[in-house]
């Protein structure tokens, strides 16, 4: 397993998203790796509909919460999942317009990633980009770099964000993720957050998961 790989460089990873207004990062977490997800298996990057789970992912909260596992279920459940450009984005909740006609991609299942950050690298370059959970208080004051917050500011076991880990790196000895977010390309490293790799921070290794598609 290489020392450095980014799933941008590889055709599997969607412009930047903005939730907007709307406590839905945990959907932006879930079609961020199904998109990766697809893009590897089909070679097509497709951009997947958010709105799509707000509106209709029952075992969900829309815009105040969920959980990309949740999320997974919910998909298998209504068929599979549609585009950005069939079923765009509003940041709010509204009734479900879901078009089994329009499903783009359907997913099998899902699975639960190591919290070993070693196992977590191999799986991701095995793999694709992760689902992660992740407490977000650091990413409030985040201004680039590569961010380690001391536990006491990051219990990593209050997890209240979804976000995407795409790749890892190593900066002047310094092992990082490269972590998607869904806050505009306006925030951090052009939308992305770099944070400290191998040492649980802020719980981002304990909720990493994937769909699978067969
Ligand atoms: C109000 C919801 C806010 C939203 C993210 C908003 S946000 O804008 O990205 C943000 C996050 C942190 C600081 C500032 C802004 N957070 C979530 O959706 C987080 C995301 C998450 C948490 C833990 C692991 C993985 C993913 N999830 C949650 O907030 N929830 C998890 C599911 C839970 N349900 C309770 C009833 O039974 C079904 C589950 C509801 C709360």
């Amino acid at each position: 397993v290489p020392d450095s790989f980014d799933w941008r460089d590889h055709g599997a990873v969607t412009p930047v998203k903005n939730q907007g207004s709307c406590g839905s990062c945990w959907a932006f977490s879930t079609t961020g790796n199904i998109e990766g997800q697809w893009a590897i298996r089909s070679k097509k990057l497709v951009s997947l509909s958010e709105q799509e789970l707000v509106d209709c992912d029952k075992l969900d909260e829309g815009c105040n919460g969920g959980l990309p596992s949740n999320a997974y279920e919910a998909i298998m459940k209504l068929g599979g999942l549609e585009t950005e450009d069939e079923y765009s984005y509003e940041g709010r909740d509204d009734k479900c317009k879901f078009n089994r006609s329009e499903v783009a991609v359907k997913i099998n299942g899902a699975v639960n990633i190591s919290s070993d950050e070693n196992e977590i690298k191999a799986w991701l370059y095995k793999n694709g980009p992760i689902s992660v959970g992740i407490n977000a208080f650091a990413m409030q004051f985040y201004w680039g770099g590569i961010s380690h917050p001391w536990k006491i500011f990051c219990d990593p076991s209050e997890l209240d964000h979804g976000v995407l880990i795409v790749g890892y790196g190593v900066k002047d000895g310094e092992p990082y993720w490269i972590i998607k977010n869904s806050w505009g390309e306006d925030w951090g490293e052009k939308g992305y957050y770099l944070v400290y790799r191998g040492a649980g921070v802020c719980g981002l290794n304990t909720m990493c998961t994937s769909a699978t598609i067969n």
